[in-house]
């Protein structure tokens, strides 16, 4: 598939930005170095990320402002309470204005800190996100939710705050562990399920391939646009998760219950990958969902290589932790789930005997539980 190398997804609402995809990207910071000389830039990047983090601040550098960097534990290990205090107290000491700013570099977790750094910081400050991973670019940096978890669940605390603009060069996402890279194609997929079934024909065509940045980049740059245009789209309607926002949390109700009793040793998209197939199995059940599609969530999972099951004896710690989903209301659960390909609704309150049958069918059929 031969195509262009570069695409730009604008995201709309009241402070619209762009999304940048392509080679040599980083060089538009300098356009964020600010009109005033010496503009400060805290460079939030994730531990591993020293090179990137360096070239963006020499650009900055460059144009006049006065980077400073700042080293982040990696994955979820960023996204604490105690890694965000010595970020506040980095940016007090160096006496960070309203006119400063944030850059975020490295997968989501580090975008998720930078941006609710920048989003607290002041009350509010820019915040400019460079995702190195296939799941940032195409989820975590774009559509300003950011935040932290705590002891009681997955990111509990955050505010609402969209970044300024958004740049990743495809070239840093093939320096991603497979396993990561694939962990992000169910933020892809999820996309395809709910909003843009193109997205699963395309995977479904090379699935092996959809796993490698570089077997076809067209293809890679066509599935990173397709879904950054279904999250620009829906964040651009509805900041704040008031209602249409809620269908990107497709799987992650279920899903982010198996990070938490997991202590997220499992990555974030192959939790939301077997949420997905325990939501599809609870729609099935309760005559939403259809078979086929049922089948489909499984198949095109497991063809690229993603866990469509979790164990067994875990249900007492999965509900518990799925009643403090963000789409609960007071003790009622709500899901995102499918009626039909592209057609999401919500399931309101299930009932306890459909919901432990849809873990059983998660939970009894073997799956991939070794990619700890
Ligand atoms: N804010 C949102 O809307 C949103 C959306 C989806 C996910 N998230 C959050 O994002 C996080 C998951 O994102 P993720 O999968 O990127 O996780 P991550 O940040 O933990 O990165 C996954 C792994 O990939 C590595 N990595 C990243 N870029 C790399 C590169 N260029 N080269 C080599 N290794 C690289 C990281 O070091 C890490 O070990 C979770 O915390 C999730 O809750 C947020
Ligand atoms: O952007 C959204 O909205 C999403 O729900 C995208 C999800 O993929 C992402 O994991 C998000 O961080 C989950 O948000 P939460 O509100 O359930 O914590
Ligand atoms: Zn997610």
């Amino acid at each position: 598939m031969a195509g262009p190398v570069s695409r730009t997804i604008q995201v709309g609402g009241e402070r619209p930005y762009a999304v940048h995809v392509g080679p040599g990207v980083v060089e538009r910071l300098a356009a964020h170095a600010g009109e005033e000389p010496g503009r400060q830039v805290l460079v939030v990047h994730q531990r591993g990320r020293e090179e990137l983090a360096e070239q963006a601040a020499q650009t900055l550098r460059g144009a006049g402002a006065r980077p400073l960097l700042a080293a982040v534990p990696d994955a979820e290990s960023a996204k604490t309470a105690a890694v965000l205090a010595g970020l506040w107290d980095t940016l007090g000491e160096a006496g960070f204005t309203r006119s400063d700013l944030v850059v975020g570099i490295g997968g989501g977790a580090t975008t998720d800190l930078a941006g609710f750094v920048a989003a607290t910081w002041l009350r509010g400050v820019e915040v400019v996100q460079l995702p190195t991973s296939l799941l940032a670019v195409v989820d975590a940096a774009v559509g300003g939710k950011t935040g932290i978890n705590t002891a009681a669940g997955k990111n509990l605390v955050g505010a609402f705050h969209p970044p300024v603009e958004v740049l990743c060069d495809p070239a840093w996402l093939t320096g991603q562990a497979r396993a990561d890279y694939v962990s992000g194609l169910a933020e892809v997929i999820k996309c395809g399920f709910i909003a843009d079934p193109v997205i699963l024909d395309l995977v479904e065509a090379d699935p092996a391939g959809a796993g490698d940045p570089l077997a076809d980049p067209a293809r890679t740059l066509e599935l990173v646009a397709r879904a950054v245009q279904v999250k620009a789209d829906v964040v651009a309607a509805d900041l704040t998760e008031t209602s249409l926002r809620e269908i990107l949390n497709y799987g992650h109700t279920f899903g982010h219950a198996i990070e938490q009793v997991e202590d997220y040793r499992w990555r974030h998209g192959d939790a939301v990958a077997v949420g997905m197939v325990f939501v599809a199995e609870l729609a099935h059940r309760v005559g939403l969902l259809p078979a086929g599609l049922l089948e489909r969530h499984r198949r095109v999972l497991d063809a690229v290589g993603l866990p469509t099951a979790y164990l067994p004896g875990r249900w007492e710690q999965l509900r518990a932790a799925m009643a403090r989903d963000k789409k609960s209301r007071g003790a009622t659960l709500r899901f995102v789930a499918l009626e039909g390909l592209a057609s999401p609704t919500r399931l309101v309150a299930p009932a306890e005997e459909d919901l432990v049958a849809a873990y059983a069918a998660v939970s009894g059929a073997p799956g991939r539980l070794d990619r700890v």
